[in-house]
């Protein structure tokens, strides 16, 4: 692990708590985050890392707006300028995550009937790049992470676990955007592509990009990670 030199600072959490309300369950409340302070920087990978159940996925999904904090901030630098996300209206949620804050998961959304490549491509049609450039650099991306090019042209639902989320990868990193969230991302690959994984999150970060990960397996996150996060599962209230 390297420390990163000061750089500034791209997302803060602030005294941040989630609670469910489990309306189902006689109204149950179920605390899982409470009072989480995290700065990330440019340039570092911080993992998140505690036991099943810690609240891992849940703090990702409440700083990319899939889930309404209780309380606390969720600040992003955002065009230079900081946003609360946790205030923010479903407008500036949808721009920052269209050019600040990226988000893969270990599923892979399948769109019917779109190929491969046209997923991959198409975060890089939406900033603007025309289609032909964009097909060339998704299948670039698709061949450095051993996508066989006889898959391109066919829609991802009948790939491998492992294909897909391969697919899913290249469509989040293709575009660089300045804050990334990774939930697992290498849970179904070999460690020949966990290899190539890490290598891209090294090139993104050296391009300046914040990571806040999740990955459960050691060698991966020793190689990807700057700094762990400890968290560990609240005591029932
Ligand atoms: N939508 C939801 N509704 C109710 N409870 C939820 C919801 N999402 C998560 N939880 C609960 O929050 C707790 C934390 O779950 P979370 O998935 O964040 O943990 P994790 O640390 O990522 O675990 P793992 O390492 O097993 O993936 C769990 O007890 C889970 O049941």
């Amino acid at each position: 692990m390297t420390a990163p030199i000061a750089s500034p600072a791209m997302l803060e959490l602030r005294g941040l708590a989630k609670s469910f309300e489990l309306h189902q369950q006689h109204d149950t409340r179920l605390d899982v985050l409470d009072d989480i302070d995290l700065t990330l920087h440019a340039g570092e990978c911080v993992v998140l890392s505690g036991p099943s159940g810690a609240g891992k996925s849940t703090l990702l999904r409440v700083i990319y707006a899939n889930y309404r904090s209780s309380h606390g901030a969720v600040r992003v630098r955002h065009d230079g300028h900081w946003l609360d996300l946790a205030e923010a209206t479903p407008h500036q949620v949808l721009e920052v995550r269209r050019r600040t804050l990226g988000y893969v998961s270990q599923f892979l959304r399948v769109i019917p009937r779109v190929p491969a490549l046209d997923i991959v491509a198409e975060p890089l049609i939406g900033a603007g790049i025309s289609v032909e450039e964009a097909r060339q650099r998704a299948g670039a991306l698709l061949r450095r992470l051993n996508v066989p090019e006889r898959l391109w042209a066919l829609p991802p639902g009948t790939f491998s676990g492992g294909e897909q989320q391969r697919v899913n990868i290249a469509r989040g990193l293709i575009v660089h955007r300045p804050l990334l969230l990774l939930d697992e991302p290498t849970a179904s690959l070999d460690a020949e592509n966990r290899q190539v994984v890490a290598q891209l999150l090294e090139e993104a970060r050296h391009a300046g990009a914040a990571v806040l990960g999740i990955f459960h397996d050691e060698d991966m996150r020793d190689r990807v990670a700057t700094r762990l996060f400890p968290m560990r599962p609240m005591a029932p209230a």
